[in-house]
């Protein structure tokens, strides 16, 4: 077992037994989101063929000096066919997204036109191919459409609904539970004693989790339940997810309820204690190939372990690159503590016309809830660090699932 790592050995650690989940197909809408398991290549052109881009005239050829009288030798419908050239001095009408008659020079629209019975004259100056979607000019046969392992956006969901593709394969959602383990912790519905406190953390990882792709099976906190209870519960929900996550009881040197109950239900410990702030007391381990990822009881502490050790988790499993974002920001307001550990502070960032901005938010206690409002950056303080003045370069992560 490795004790007191660095956050990269604890990722790397998780990594390691991040197994890419397997694949379900879905139908189109409900992959908006998910993230695709294929590779999905065009298997024609788009447009498939070449399109009038507004209701007009498909020209046979160059108007003489940009002006010239056509016979308008009737219109085109939408799917009307179109494999009949179009005929020397003839115009045809078209319509917007419609085909055009081979062999077309370009199209010009209504209203730079004037008719008279079947003869039809151009007001204005145009341009060969003016107005004509060519064949394949957006997506050509051949092109990726979607690559393995993408975030499917509504232009995904555009894209494949134009080469009619129903349903879409994708990475299932990673299935986790929660398990609260701190002795003073009670359910949220419940009126905590003094000494006692809701079970906060719970529900805000159950909210990161979702949003960063997962499914949330089972949320539970240990009070009321006797330690048999607990083993057994645990023991039970393996088989239906993927990772489980433990908040609190990861401390004390000799009852350390997190380790205990890994050991106990015979998970193999991977490591313990990472040397950071907030959040040392973290430590993982693997049952039947599960990760059981134990988190600080502290809000904030546990809130940055998600952030380094579960999300990075979630999107290995899926696919999608684990880490996220290191960027460098000006720090705008300074955090005046020398740092001891390297150290989380979170941050909010943002551009504004000097480059990206950092702004240390208040409530940087370890057991506070209020630093993660509007925190989308963790800054990262190396150990040892002196205070950080206002205007001083950091380093961030910048955060995919803000708190
Ligand atoms: N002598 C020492 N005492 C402590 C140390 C230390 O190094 N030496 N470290 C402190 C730090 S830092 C932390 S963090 C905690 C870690 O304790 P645990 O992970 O064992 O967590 P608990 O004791 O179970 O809980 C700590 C505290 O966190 C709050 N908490 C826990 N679970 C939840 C929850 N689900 N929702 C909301 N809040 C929760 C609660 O206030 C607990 O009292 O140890 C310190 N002590
Ligand atoms: O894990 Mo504690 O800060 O280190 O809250």
């Amino acid at each position: 077992m490795l004790v007191n790592i660095t956050p990269e050995e604890a990722q790397q650690q998780i990594l390691n037994h991040s197994r890419l989940l397997s694949e379900e197909q879905l139908p189109l809408l409900e992959a908006a989101n998910r993230i695709s398991s294929r590779e999905i290549i065009a298997d024609t052109n788009l447009p498939p063929y070449a399109q009038s881009a507004v209701d007009g005239y498909a020209l046979a050829e160059k108007p003489a000096n940009g002006k010239d009288t056509y016979w308008l030798n009737g219109y085109l419908k939408a799917n009307d066919n179109t494999l009949v050239p179009i005929q020397e001095g003839q115009a045809v009408g078209v319509f917007t997204g419609g085909n055009i008659p081979l062999e077309t020079w370009a199209v010009v629209p209504h209203e730079r036109t004037i008719t008279n019975n079947n003869h039809m004259q151009v007001t204005e100056i145009i341009k060969a191919g003016n107005n004509i979607k060519k064949v394949g000019e957006d997506y050509a046969q051949g092109d990726q459409l979607v690559a393995r392992a993408s975030l499917l956006t509504p232009a995904h969901l555009s894209l494949l609904a134009a080469y009619g593709q129903k349903n879409v394969v994708v990475y299932r959602k990673p299935q986790i539970a929660v398990l609260s383990l701190s002795g003073n912790v009670v359910p949220v519905d419940m009126i905590p004693a003094p000494g006692q406190i809701r079970d906060s953390n719970g529900p805000l990882l159950g909210a990161l989790i979702q949003k960063d792709g997962g499914t949330v099976v089972s949320m539970q906190t240990s009070f009321g339940k006797t330690r048999l209870e607990l083993k057994r519960w645990a023991l039970s929900i393996l088989d239906q997810i993927d990772v489980m996550v433990v908040i609190g009881g990861t401390y004390a040197a000799t009852d350390n309820e997190a380790r205990l109950l890994m050991e106990e239900i015979g998970a193999k410990i991977l490591y313990w204690g990472v040397d950071i702030q907030p959040g040392s007391h973290t430590g993982a381990s693997l049952l039947d190939s599960r990760l059981i990822i134990g988190l600080s009881g502290n809000p904030a502490a546990c809130a940055v372990g998600y952030q380094l050790f579960v999300a990075p988790a979630l999107r290995a499993m899926q696919g999608l690159s684990p880490y996220p974002k290191y960027l460098t920001a000006i720090c705008s307001n300074g955090f005046p503590k020398k740092t001891g550990s390297r150290r989380f502070v979170r941050g909010q960032a943002d551009w504004n016309e000097n480059g990206l901005q950092v702004t240390v938010l208040p409530g940087q206690k370890p057991s506070m809830i209020r630093s993660l409002f509007n925190c989308n950056a963790l800054i990262d303080l190396p150990a040892g660090s002196p205070p950080v003045e206002a205007g001083s370069n950091v380093s961030i992560l910048w955060l995919d699932s803000t708190f």
